[in-house]
């Protein structure tokens, strides 16, 4: 069965490093959700404000889209901090059955550590409280210790699909 493999955390928690490695490994395409955001919230996440559900509906529903026409041909690696429930069921609508979310779990000062060294990235670590505020973690997900090595979360995550 086709699969959309969600890979969700707050800003920094590794979404980008972990799922392209997990397309790879699965020999399967790979998007990045910050891709799909729409210019306004990308200017609005680089001048320091954290986006709000309004700003997020849009590109939700892109993503959804997304998914919904990859699962016709393949499986796929979507990444997206998907931080809500609410938003979770926008980006799953109508293809509930063939996700899988896979939740990178880190602690504040980790993942601010990582985020302080990242360059060339829009979002400043001064966001990442808000993300944490934001964050309702899923019931149902694979949690992945974000202090693995990547090539160890990877074998985690593999063998838990
Ligand atoms: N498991 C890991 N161990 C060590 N460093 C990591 C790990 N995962 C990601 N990183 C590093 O942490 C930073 C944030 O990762 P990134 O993939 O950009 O996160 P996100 O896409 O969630 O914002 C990057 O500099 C990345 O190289
Ligand atoms: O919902 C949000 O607030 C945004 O999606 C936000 O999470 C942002 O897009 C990324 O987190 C920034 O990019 P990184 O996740 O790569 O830091």
């Amino acid at each position: 069965m086709n699969t959309v493999f969600y890979v969700m955390g707050v800003s920094g928690s590794g979404k980008s490093t972990v799922g392209k490695l997990i397309a790879e490994s699965l020999e399967i395409p790979f998007f990045d959700g910050d891709d799909f955001h729409p210019k306004e919230n990308i200017v609005k996440m680089s001048n320091g404000m954290p986006l709000n559900d309004e700003d997020r509906q849009g590109w939700l529903l892109n993503l959804n889209d997304l998914a919904i026409n990859q699962l016709k041909q393949n499986s796929c690696v979507i990444v997206c901090s998907a931080l809500k429930e609410k938003y979770r069921e926008l980006l799953s609508a109508t293809i509930e059955t063939h996700v899988k979310w896979i939740h990178l779990v880190g602690s504040y000062h980790q993942i601010l550590n990582r985020m302080n060294k990242r360059e060339n990235h829009f979002m400043s670590s001064n966001m990442l409280q808000s993300q944490f505020d934001t964050l309702e973690a899923p019931q149902y997900a694979i949690n992945v210790d974000i202090n693995l090595k990547p090539n160890e979360i990877i074998k985690h995550i593999i063998k838990h699909i």
